[in-house]
């Protein structure tokens, strides 16, 4: 049964009100609601210079305008790391081809895999480029982005941690240190579909780490999240904020305090095409969930309880994180998003989880 804490709209959360000790609890009482009830919030006063995200988005539509051959250049398929460049239609949700173009990057990071160790420490390592002269500066303006919403997302995650009632450093065990840790990013395009065409821009899902940071880079609407009741709820781009929602590993070690929102994306309407980039923070590769087990307080406990019960959405998930370490599952999660990709680096496991090859269609995310 849906309960009466159900959303209609996504909380916009104001950071600056962490900075004074008269307003902190409200922002932590504002988190926990947030967290519980809605998995989504929009952060506002937030800590990544204007200017910074400014001078990214400038260079987005110059990025897609790159020569088809130079964006062929970096493409994803050169990537064991799964970064670099897909074309429209090349990425699945559910199965169903989303209409989007994107460039898949992230933060830099020396590839840890030796020969002997498990395939999915290859799952990370350094990034495509396009060629420096084409973009002048995209890629320090970016590297330098990435930095600042890296260092967001550690000290978001202390806060997660207290509204939670885990004190400041209750999630700390599930990050390596640093030269161990990337977080993924990408620039997308969603352009104009073709008259006629479905209008799934990406398919509805789940994010797989523990938190998202989505920049809205263009005003258009089609962003959308699923509330407790299965309606698709509307979450407009809001100037100077970045979309924050929790992923199904943080679901899962929560025990579903947090909760993974199911979204998607509409094609936009209009004649000029959408821009996001969304930012994934990660956790530690060799994390098993299954034995981090935490502790929560009895009376955050009740809030979940409250919430009832999240009614059955159309998403895709990340069931194996009940098995499997982390890196492994965001393997497998890759795999499905990029079979052709998965195919060439990873041929084993394709083929365990596409036994007859992949068709075009069924099971994949
Ligand atoms: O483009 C967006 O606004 C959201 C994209 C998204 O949900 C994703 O790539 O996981
Ligand atoms: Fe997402």
């Amino acid at each position: 049964m849906p309960s009466t804490t159900d959303f209609s709209s996504v909380p916009v959360l104001d950071y600056s009100l962490v900075c004074s000790p008269e307003t902190r609890q409200r922002f932590i009482d504002q988190l926990r609601h947030a967290l519980i009830n809605v998995g989504f919030l929009y952060l506002s006063n937030h800590s990544v210079p204007n200017h910074l995200v400014d001078s990214l988005i400038d260079y987005i539509p110059g990025l897609f305008a790159l020569p088809q051959e130079e964006k062929d250049k970096i493409k994803m398929a050169n990537s064991e790391h799964f970064l670099g460049y897909s074309k429209l239609g090349a990425e699945l949700t559910k199965g169903a081809v989303d209409y989007r173009e994107q460039f898949d990057f992230a933060t830099k990071h020396e590839c840890r895999w030796k020969v002997g160790d498990p395939d999915y420490y290859r799952i990370w390592g350094p990034c495509q480029w396009p060629e420096e002269s084409l973009i002048p500066g995209f890629r320090a303006t970016y590297e330098e982005y990435l930095e600042k919403v890296q260092n967001l997302s550690y000290d978001f995650s202390s806060l997660i941690s207290e509204a939670l009632g885990l004190g400041p450093g209750g999630l700390a065990k599930f990050y390596d240190e640093d030269r161990l840790m990337q977080h993924r990013s990408k620039i997308v395009k969603y352009p104009i579909p073709p008259p006629g065409a479905n209008d799934q821009g990406v398919g509805p899902h789940y994010d797989a780490g523990f938190s998202t940071f989505l920049l809205q880079a263009s005003d258009h609407r089609g962003l959308q999240v699923q509330n407790l009741s299965g309606e698709w709820i509307d979450a407009p781009p809001i100037s100077g904020t970045f979309v924050i929602n929790f992923g199904k590993a943080l679901e899962f070690v929560t025990n579903g305090l947090a909760r993974a929102t199911s979204h998607r994306v509409l094609s936009p309407k209009g004649d000029t095409p959408r821009y996001s980039v969304p930012f994934f923070q990660n956790i530690s590769l060799t994390t098993r969930l299954t034995e981090e087990v935490l502790e929560f307080p009895p009376e955050v406990l009740k809030l979940r309880d409250a919430r009832g019960t999240v009614g059955s959405t159309d998403s895709v998930n990340f069931s194996e994180f009940n098995k499997e370490p982390s890196g492994k599952v965001n393997l497998i999660g890759r795999i499905k998003s990029h079979p052709d990709v998965g195919e060439i680096h990873y041929p084993e496991l394709f083929k365990s989880i596409f036994p007859n090859g992949f068709s075009g269609k069924g099971n994949a995310y």
